[in-house]
């Protein structure tokens, strides 16, 4: 896969790019890491990927040719994607998670393979009906307004009561949906932009072994913040800085280059040995 655009969101004024000049290269089955600050342009770049946004100039090649010659439909059966807006619809755990999937709406052994690579398995056995428990969406995922008064009032409370998951159990329900996806020999790329914000560090980790570890001949794409345990295993680190791309290599040659990189990764690893309580022989 070749990149090379420049990206700016409707409506911005015109010069302020989100993605400047970025370009690499994302060799077949490899793994990518995309790491940088907030705001870096990480998001910009993973929707650029998944066909969500289309650049402002310039193209994504997909063995040489433009992505725009694909139709767009067979382009997104073969991607894979996980992000922090995710939909949980108001169907049954089963189908939402086989809408991964759909030609295996009705194969409940790959869906419940599925929730057990998701991490869902735990919460979806604690239901009675298990797969077959009927879920519901929180009110603000379809508005914004407060529907407490008004008339949709009593429709409102009788949806509200079949609300059961949280946040962290949504997200986990999001990834089995995209492991339904990934257990599909047609998905080609897999790209997971940062679904930590609802999941706890250990339960992200687990997540992506499990994804790390069904990778195959898939190109994988990962986002986030604690990079450290990913890093290590990346073909290819793509550090952003401000829109544009900075630096791109290994971990052994990024940190060799005390840049930006480097920079990230240290105040990450010092975070992580000042939580460390001392032992006896620290003193
Ligand atoms: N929908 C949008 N409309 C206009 N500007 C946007 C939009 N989404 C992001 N931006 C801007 O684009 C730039 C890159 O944002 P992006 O979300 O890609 O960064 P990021 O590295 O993923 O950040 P974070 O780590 O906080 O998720 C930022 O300046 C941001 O304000």
């Amino acid at each position: 896969m070749g990149i090379k655009f420049n990206f700016r969101y409707p409506g911005s004024p015109s010069g302020l790019y989100a993605l400047k000049n970025v370009s690499f290269t994302i060799a077949p089955s490899s793994m990518v890491v995309i790491v940088g600050q907030n705001g870096s342009g990480k998001s910009s770049l993973a929707n650029l990927l998944t066909g969500l946004t289309k650049p402002f100039s310039g193209d994504i090649l997909i063995d040489g040719i433009k992505s725009s010659f694909f139709r767009r439909e067979d382009l997104t059966r073969t991607i894979a994607s996980l992000t922090q807006d995710h939909r949980i619809l108001p169907l049954t755990v089963a189908e939402n998670i086989s809408l991964g999937d759909l030609d295996h709406v009705h194969s409940m052994g790959r869906v419940w393979e599925a929730a057990e690579l998701g991490g869902a398995s735990g919460f979806i056995s604690k239901f009675p009906d298990k797969l077959d428990h009927s879920l519901a969406v929180l009110r603000t995922q379809f508005t914004n307004g407060d529907l407490s008064e008004g008339p949709l009032a009593d429709f409102a409370e009788e949806f509200m009561r079949y609300t059961d998951i949280s946040g962290g159990e949504r997200q986990r329900l999001a990834a089995s949906r995209t492991f339904m996806r990934l257990l599909s020999p047609r998905t080609k790329l897999v790209v997971v932009d940062e679904p930590s914000a609802a999941i706890d560090p250990i339960g992200e980790h687990e997540l992506f072994e499990r994804l790390r570890e069904r990778r195959r001949d898939r190109t994988m794409v990962f986002i986030s913040h604690r990079f450290g345990h990913l890093t290590k295993y990346a073909d290819q680190i793509l550090c952003m800085k401000d829109g544009q791309l900075v630096e791109a290599g290994t971990h052994a040659e990024l940190m060799a280059l005390e840049g930006e990189y480097r920079r990230l990764y240290d105040v990450q690893a010092k975070a992580f040995t000042d939580d460390i309580p001392p032992t006896s022989d620290d003193s």
